[in-house]
């Protein structure tokens, strides 16, 4: 069975995701006839997904659409693996520090949902990304970060302000925006990683 990946389209960078997605499944190797990468809206087809990701946007946006689309408890219990960008981090998280975002508590961080908007709204660096043997240019935009960890987090990038990028078992965190670079690197580990 070809791998299945759904794009929680609820509001944010969907397409971008998608796009991304066709990419990496072709250059790691993984493309079938029967893949897809697909916008996902409806609870009936998380079961039938290998991974979700969850899109940069506004993660106050996303938390109430995901209880207004009645999706909360199917992605919680969803068992593939998720891949989750700048807004999707504190999604996915177990606290945010803003009231207004529901996390879903899957990865076991804490966020900081505007930790460089105060300071600089958006900017580009490379990073030192463990997995991977060349920097990554990495997209800055309003992004959280990871201020605290439980033991099942794997640390792939620490800045000063905190963690950038991260696995939890086959779920892959990022707080800044691969699906706007081109470079599939990161999206390729995690599938690799997803298939293993
Ligand atoms: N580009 C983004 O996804 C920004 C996310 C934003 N900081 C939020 O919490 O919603």
């Amino acid at each position: 069975m070809g791998i299945k990946i759904g794009v929680l389209a609820l509001q944010g960078d969907v397409s971008e995701h998608i796009l991304a997605f066709e990419r990496a499944l072709l250059s790691a190797g993984l493309k079938t006839a029967d893949s897809s990468v697909f916008e996902l809206r409806n609870s009936d087809e998380i079961p039938v997904c290998d991974a979700i990701a969850i899109p940069g946007g506004e993660s106050t946006t996303i938390s109430r659409l995901i209880d207004k689309n009645g999706m909360r408890d199917a992605l919680v219990n969803f068992k593939g693996g998720f891949f989750a960008t700048c807004a999707g981090m504190v999604i996915l998280s177990s606290e945010a520090d803003d009231k207004r975002v529901k996390p879903l508590g899957i990865i076991d961080i804490s966020v900081d949902r505007n930790a460089f908007g105060r300071q600089r709204d958006s900017f580009q660096m490379p990073l030192e990304i463990r997995g991977l043997s060349a920097p990554y240019d990495a997209v800055f935009i309003r992004a959280p970060v990871a201020v605290s960890a439980g033991k099942d987090v794997f640390v792939l990038c620490k800045l000063d302000s905190g963690i950038v990028a991260l696995t939890q078992g086959k779920h892959m965190v990022l707080s800044f925006h691969p699906e706007l670079t081109g470079d599939t690197r990161l999206h390729e580990l995690f599938l690799k990683n997803l298939v293993e």
